[in-house]
């Protein structure tokens, strides 16, 4: 029952609203892939997945280096018989050491097993400095196999493969797996070279004496099942602080960061995100505590169950001894021979986690290899497609199958000749993304002719944006068709067209490089020198800009690097712009390129924009709507369909979306008094 009295006095403090109090649930990491796994996963399903995963890791390992590959094998298999040789020359040294006779005697018998002995011993030494120097030199060679195969895929997807998110996942998953591709070879190796000293112990004890196997057997493998078990609580241990380590990695990121710093102070997010830290602590330390115990009893368990095991071979050498089954010579062999087997057996169970584990990880990249050359656009629309393996050889790099057995790819068609664009036609193009319910484009019309400059101008998501990337070839529509000089696009090979079109992006990216080298990208072909670099830097106001920075263009612009520097927005859209500028395209989509210039700049770099009416085509992307008047033809969209298309003048005359638009965004600069009242008013999704 409430108590009113109460509740009238002193007033409960309302609970904080959800959004404050709940810890959101997060995604699972990808680079945790494998550690979950094998947290997860029984000792049979660990088992019977090594075969598949070690083949597989020879595989790749043969493929990257075959010499030192077979160095590697060669050297295990020699080590493991080398440990064979050394157990059984001891033995032969404790036979005479224990015979009769006066000492000297003895020792002067055991010499040559002495000899062998040491020869053994060295030998094996060699094998493994041997062993260490081809692995080393493996893995650099392996790592590049992989991850040039993963990048020649990542960079040749076509980009609507982004859009679902799955792929980027997948993606992530990916180079963690092209990662983790040396660590399952070098484990898959060390795993064969811990069982190959396994087996040699074992060959030799049955060589000294059959009874002895079976005291090797009660001394390992009790051992192995508990270090196998411990291992496995230890990963278990790991993946249950996951969830705290992806929240502190998020938490440090809010609150050690840059980015975050400015907001963090002008909203006061200080105590609310420390009280954040203090519940991830509180909650997840409760749960390492409760598993920290498991893993200490377990194992405590191994470490008791190891000690018995021990004891009882001693018992039963004893027993064999007095029994008069064994000689004395036998049983020191075997105590030698059993921690000789044990050490193996740790390498062993150590390892069988590694190549589980990294496993996981390697199949998320052969898996990602596999589906990601359903996104691949067809080999011929690849200009640098030499270097991207026909896809059923990628599909092999996903198989790890041998590329000899791959029928031979088609012949690339040669580009056609150079020729310029004169006339682009858009006939009912559509485009819906995946997971939207209504087309971003919807049966779109229009044509543009060279030497016209063309502005798509509309709300924002009104499918302007995704209009000029299907004519820049970056999206294929999903249904109608966009004509250059009456040619689908597939009929010029996409690499050809882009050659063609310039595109300045609204999300242009920031890259790690020079100023100079950030403006060159715009025609890495052709190597553009410093002229024709500061000639666009000037059409896009960025001239005098990058002369003013430390090094000039010799800038770096991230500061990631030493003596780095980062520019303001607008600084970054000059850079952009004059990028686009650089390469004389015979198309120019400029998607708003000034949101973040000053007036001034804005003013000079649309001055730059229309000197080139008349010549190429140029397609205008801006809610600034004065910037457009001059254009041949505007295009106004509205949920994706063509509402409206016609000159300045002309859609100011019909009074119509244009004519709207326009009106309003004049006003705000129109200084008479009550000029705002008059304005036509209408809801913004309308
Ligand atoms: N990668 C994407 N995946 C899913 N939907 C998208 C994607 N890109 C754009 N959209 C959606 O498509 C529609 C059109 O987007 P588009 O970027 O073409 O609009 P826009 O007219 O250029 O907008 P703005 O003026 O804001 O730049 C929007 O509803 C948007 O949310």
């Amino acid at each position: 029952m409430p108590d009113p009295a109460r509740s009238e006095q002193e007033p409960v403090a309302a609970p904080p609203p959800q959004w404050k109090s709940a810890l959101p649930e997060l995604r699972e990491m990808w680079w945790e892939t494998g550690v979950r796994a094998r947290a997860q996963a029984g000792l049979f399903a660990v088992f019977s997945e090594l075969p598949r995963l070690v083949w597989s890791a020879l595989v790749v390992s043969w493929r990257a280096d075959r010499v030192r590959t077979s160095i590697v094998a060669a050297a295990t298999i020699g080590a493991g018989v080398m440990s064979a040789f050394g157990l059984l020359a001891a033995q032969r040294v404790l036979v005479e050491l224990f015979a009769g006779g006066p000492t000297a005697d003895k020792v002067l018998a055991a010499l040559p097993a002495l000899v062998a002995l040491a020869a053994v011993t060295a030998l094996r030494a060699g094998l493994a400095a041997a062993m260490g120097y081809a692995q080393n030199g493996l893995s650099p060679k392996v790592d590049r196999e992989v991850e040039r195969g993963l990048f020649e895929v990542t960079t040749a997807v076509r980009l609507e493969a982004f859009d679902a998110d799955a792929f980027a996942d997948d993606m992530e998953r990916a180079s963690r797996g092209a990662n983790s591709t040396t660590g399952l070879v070098q484990a898959s190796m060390n795993l064969l070279a811990g069982l190959a000293g396994v087996l040699a112990v074992a060959v030799a004890v049955v060589v000294v004496h059959p009874l002895l196997l079976l005291a090797l057997l009660v001394a390992t493998v009790p051992n192995g099942w508990a270090s196998l078990r411990a291992g496995h609580l230890r990963y278990q241990t790991y993946a249950a602080g996951s969830v705290r380590r992806r929240r502190l990695w998020l938490l440090h990121r809010l609150m050690a960061e840059r980015d975050s710093a400015p907001e963090l102070r002008s909203y006061g997010l200080r105590s609310f995100l420390l009280d954040q830290y203090d519940r991830v602590m509180s909650v997840e330390t409760g749960i390492q505590l409760a598993l920290a115990r498991r893993v200490t009893t377990t194992t405590t368990v191994g470490a008791m169950i190891g000690g018995i095991a021990t004891a009882v071979v001693y018992v039963l050498l004893g027993l064999l001894l007095i029994d008069g089954q064994i000689p004395l010579a036998a049983a020191a062999t075997c105590v030698i021979a059993v921690q000789a087997a044990q050490r193996s057996l740790a390498v062993v169970t150590f390892q069988v986690d590694r190549v589980y584990t990294e496993g996981q990880h390697f199949r998320d990249y052969t898996g990602f290899m596999t589906r990601a050359i359903d996104h691949l656009p067809p080999a011929a629309d690849l200009a640098d497609s030499a270097d991207l393996p026909p896809a059923t050889e990628r599909a092999d790099l996903a198989s790890t199958a041998d590329p000899a057995d791959s029928p031979p790819a088609d012949p690339v068609a040669p580009p056609p000749m150079p020729e310029r664009l004169r006339e682009i036609s858009v006939d009912a193009v559509s485009l819906r993304y995946p997971d939207r319910d209504t087309a971003a484009v919807d049966e779109v019309s229009l044509s543009i002719e060279a030497g016209q400059t063309v502005a798509f101008v509309g709300e924002n998501g009104s499918g302007k944006s995704t209009l000029a990337a299907m004519i820049a070839t970056l999206r294929t529509p999903t249904a109608g068709t966009v004509r250059y000089n009456h040619r689908p696009a597939h009929a010029w090979g996409t690499d050809t067209l882009r050659a063609r079109i310039a595109v300045v992006t609204q999300e242009y990216h920031k890259w790690p490089f020079t100023a100079a080298t950030n403006i060159a990208i715009g025609d890495i072909t052709t190597t553009p020198g410093p002229d024709r670099i500061e000639a666009a830097a000037a059409r896009a106001v960025a001239h005098d800009m990058i002369r003013e920075l430390p090094h000039g263009y010799e800038t770096l612009l991230d500061r990631t690097f030493a003596g780095g520097q980062d520019l303001s927005g607008g600084q970054w859209q000059r850079i952009t712009a004059a990028r686009g500028f650089l390469r004389d395209a015979d198309v120019l989509i400029m998607d708003e390129p000034s949101s973040a210039l000053d007036p001034r700049a804005e003013d000079a770099l649309f001055q730059a924009i229309r000197d080139r009416q008349g010549r190429g085509i140029t397609i205008l992307i801006t809610h600034r709507l004065a910037n457009v008047r001059h254009a041949d033809r505007i295009y106004v969209l509205h949920h994706g369909r063509l509402v409206e298309a016609g000159t300045h003048d002309h859609l100011m005359s019909t009074g119509g979306r244009y004519a709207d638009l326009f009106t309003l965004q004049a006003a705000g600069y129109d200084t008479t008094p009550g000029a705002a009242a008059t304005l036509p008013r209408q809801p913004a999704s309308a």
